[in-house]
């Protein structure tokens, strides 16, 4: 069944909802795992989506989210602001305080954000901004901008998330490099995986992570990123297998600077919606041992998120 928007929203042309009922993963996550990469959209009749928004999502609620959580064994979320919401981060700060300290957020902030809205942000459960450079998603801010928003952000501990697509990489790089904090990037940077993992252009993303240590990788997203699949449909076991390659050489150079996340309820896929059970099963192609599971799932989002849990 078609899910709803509500209010005065009509859902973009051809948008497809999140998954009902998803599997149970065959992968038992270990315990305190972390979904490190979701969003919530809405309702928009309480919380309505940006005038500048790019796209108009089915409602994707906190409740919502919070069930699925539960259902495929996560402890916790990080909830990442998405772009429908532009720089309002009600719906997100609500799934926050609703959360029983289960979710931290990552928001979108503009220059005029006052040092008390960040404040309250921060007692709300941000710990970091997301700066985003695909094209279809948001209209430009200048970098001088971003970077004043970096260097205000640094001083309460947070991190940036950047979002951007491979070929963008050289022409952002000394933007990159130039961020005061930790920087995680969205989904390995989105490489066009038919180049294949020796590629020039992943190998310059594994540039960038080798020689800037303060560089983390969500290596999520392999729906968005497989060009030849299978789906994570029907009972998939070996989904997407163009992609493992690249979160495989991510996850095995970089062990401890590495996140994964569901990206539930998966905005802006044209192509089929996941099964979230399935996607979970595909971690253990991408973080083979007990040891990289654990960092990837608990240890490195706890120690980003919730510093003051981590295991020393
Ligand atoms: O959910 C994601 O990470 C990816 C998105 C959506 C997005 O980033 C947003 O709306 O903020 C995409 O590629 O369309």
């Amino acid at each position: 069944m078609s899910k709803p928007t509500t209010g005065p929203f009509e859902k973009t042309a051809g948008w497809l909802d999140w998954y009902e009922g998803p599997s149970t993963p065959r992968f038992k996550l270990p315990a305190g795992s972390v979904d490190a990469h979701c969003h919530v959209f809405g309702p928009c009749a309480e919380f309505p989506y940006a005038p500048e928004r790019k796209y108009t999502p089915c409602d994707a609620s906190k409740a919502q989210l919070f069930a699925l959580r539960d259902h495929l064994g996560f402890a916790r979320n990080v909830i990442v602001q998405a772009t429908c919401h532009g720089a309002d981060n009600r719906a997100l700060v609500d799934a926050l305080q609703s959360s029983q300290g289960k979710a931290r957020g990552v928001a979108t902030v503009k220059r005029s954000v006052t040092d008390e809205e960040l404040q309250a942000l921060h007692a709300a459960g941000v710990r970091g901004v997301r700066f985003n450079f695909v094209k279809r998603l948001v209209d430009f801010t200048p970098k001088d901008e971003l970077l004043e928003i970096a260097g205000r952000i640094a001083k309460l501990g947070w991190h940036v998330v950047i979002y951007f697509e491979a070929v963008d990489l050289p022409e952002l790089w000394d933007f990159f490099t130039a961020l005061p904090t930790t920087v995680v990037v969205d989904h390995m940077g989105r490489p066009d995986v038919s180049k294949g993992v020796d590629s020039d252009e992943f190998a310059l993303f594994l540039k960038f992570m080798r020689e800037h240590k303060n560089v983390w990788s969500k290596v999520s997203c392999p729906e968005r990123l497989s060009a030849t699949g299978p789906k994570a449909l029907d009972g998939e076991q070996n989904a997407y297998r163009d992609v493992v390659p690249f979160a495989r050489r991510v996850v095995e150079e970089f062990p401890d600077r590495v996140l994964w996340g569901t990206d539930w309820p998966h905005p802006n896929l044209k192509d089929h919606m996941p099964d979230d059970g399935l996607l979970v099963d595909f971690i253990p192609h991408i973080a083979p041992t007990p040891q990289m599971q654990q960092q990837l799932l608990v240890d490195n989002p706890m120690r980003l998120y919730w510093p003051e849990e981590a295991r020393a």
